[in-house]
């Protein structure tokens, strides 16, 4: 029988590289229903070519615009509107997989009707698990899910881990995050005051959506990924370790006690962890080009500068305080990244938004959705207040 699948996001980068591994499985998959925000075009030819039940948008002008575009186009998808309507269309009866790419603590609701539903949920938003953690990870168990990474990173750690994760404590001594360094790892630390948006959105290997190629830049991406690996993998924050490689065909690899090293390798494209994560324990052809090992000059690796890179400790950090500071952490850099996307403020100021409003929110364990949500909201707002101070 079919997987049947929704696309949370399928109109970012996540969500395309998703789609294109699905049209090459037609016997194997069928679209149930698209989530999107703004991209109305777009969605529309994704319904012409998947025929998805449902099409979810984020506000209303562009779900009515969405809906006379289908009626013009005898197209028979009905649209729906987030925020309700995403969680609807993660736990219905009738969907089997649900691939979370919607980006930040905006996917957070539906990823736990997901989980609660019980689904295969194949989670590239890290930013849910971020803010979500504990309260994510007791959804997951409580009902059934089966939660696949999708990160390439963590997918990565996932298929070098053992099959059994009773066996994960007594046997891996630590992981070992890949990061690339992005796009200023040589670059002189004392000139990031004055990066421009084409400077910080130029990722050496990955074409992806705007707010985590920034993150890659800061490498605030990095120091989500580890927060996420933390929960993914029940992993003590000091027995998760960070190296950069710059070329990124180790996409992770995982420390045993005996000081053997499993690592995934391969092209970086993402479409290999998404059809690893759709298919899992299958393997099925992604569109991915095949790693060339005689052309590859060299696979080098250095530690991470924390005068370039100071955001990156954070993580560890926040992982050690009160519950709810990841949280925080999150939304101060969901703000200070969009901030600086807006020209509002510059490059190295996200950093130091991040530890302001870590600084000023003082988290009381967020153990609901509703308590996280508050929380989230709460952060904004001062998030948005320190911003307009600093300039
Ligand atoms: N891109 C990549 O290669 C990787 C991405 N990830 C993670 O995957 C997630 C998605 O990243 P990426 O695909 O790059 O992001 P994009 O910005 O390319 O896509 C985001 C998607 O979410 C939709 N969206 C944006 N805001 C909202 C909102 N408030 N409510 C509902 N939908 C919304 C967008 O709609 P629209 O476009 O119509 O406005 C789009 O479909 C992120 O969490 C990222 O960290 C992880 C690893 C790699
Ligand atoms: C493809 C992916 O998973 C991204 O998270 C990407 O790896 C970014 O890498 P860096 O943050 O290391 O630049
Ligand atoms: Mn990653």
């Amino acid at each position: 029988m079919k997987q049947r699948l929704t696309v949370l996001g399928s109109t970012g980068s996540i969500g395309t590289n998703t789609l294109d591994v699905v049209a090459r499985h037609p016997d194997r998959y069928e679209v149930f229903a698209l989530s999107a925000a703004t991209q109305v075009d777009l969605m529309l030819a994704q319904c012409a070519q998947f025929c998805p039940r449902y099409a979810v948008m984020a506000s209303a002008p562009h779900a009515r615009l969405l809906a006379e575009r289908l009626k013009q186009n005898d197209l028979s998808t009905h649209v729906l509107q987030a925020p309700d309507a995403l969680e609807t269309i993660a736990s219905h009866d009738q969907v089997d997989a649900v691939m979370a790419a919607i980006v930040g603590a905006a996917g957070l609701a539906p990823c736990l009707a997901a989980a609660r539903a019980g689904k295969r949920l194949l989670l590239a938003n890290k930013e849910a698990l971020v803010v979500g953690g504990a309260v994510f990870m007791a959804a997951v168990r409580q009902g059934g899910a089966t939660l696949l990474p999708i990160d390439s990173e963590h997918s990565a750690i996932f298929q070098s881990l053992p099959e059994d994760p009773a066996t994960w404590a007594r046997r891996v001594d630590h992981i070992l995050l890949t990061a690339s360094g992005g796009p200023f790892r040589t670059r002189d630390p004392a000139t990031l005051r004055s990066v421009t948006i084409e400077e910080a959105c130029a990722h050496p290997n990955f074409s992806m959506g705007r707010k985590i190629t920034i993150d890659s830049a800061t490498m605030m991406n990095k120091a989500l990924e580890v927060i996420e690996a933390r929960w993914l993998f029940d992993l003590a924050p000091e027995h998760i370790k960070v190296v950069i490689h710059p070329q990124q065909i180790i996409h992770s690899m995982v420390q045993f006690k005996d000081a053997s090293i499993i690592a995934q390798l391969g092209t970086p494209d993402m479409r290999v962890p998404i059809a690893c994560g759709l298919a899992w324990p299958e393997r099925i052809a992604s569109g991915a080009p095949l790693l060339d090992f005689t052309q590859l000059a060299a696979l080098t690796f250095e530690e991470a500068d924390a005068r370039r890179f100071p955001g990156l400790h954070l993580s560890w950090q926040a992982l050690a305080a009160a519950p709810g500071t990841t949280a925080v952490l999150n939304a101060a850099n969901e703000v200070a990244v969009e901030a600086f996307l807006q020209q509002r403020i510059r490059f190295d100021q996200i950093h130091a938004l991040n530890v302001a409003t870590l600084a000023a929110v003082q988290p009381s364990n967020p153990d609901t959705l509703h308590a996280l949500l508050a929380l989230d909201a709460e952060t904004r707002a001062v998030a948005q207040e320190l911003a307009q101070r600093l300039n």
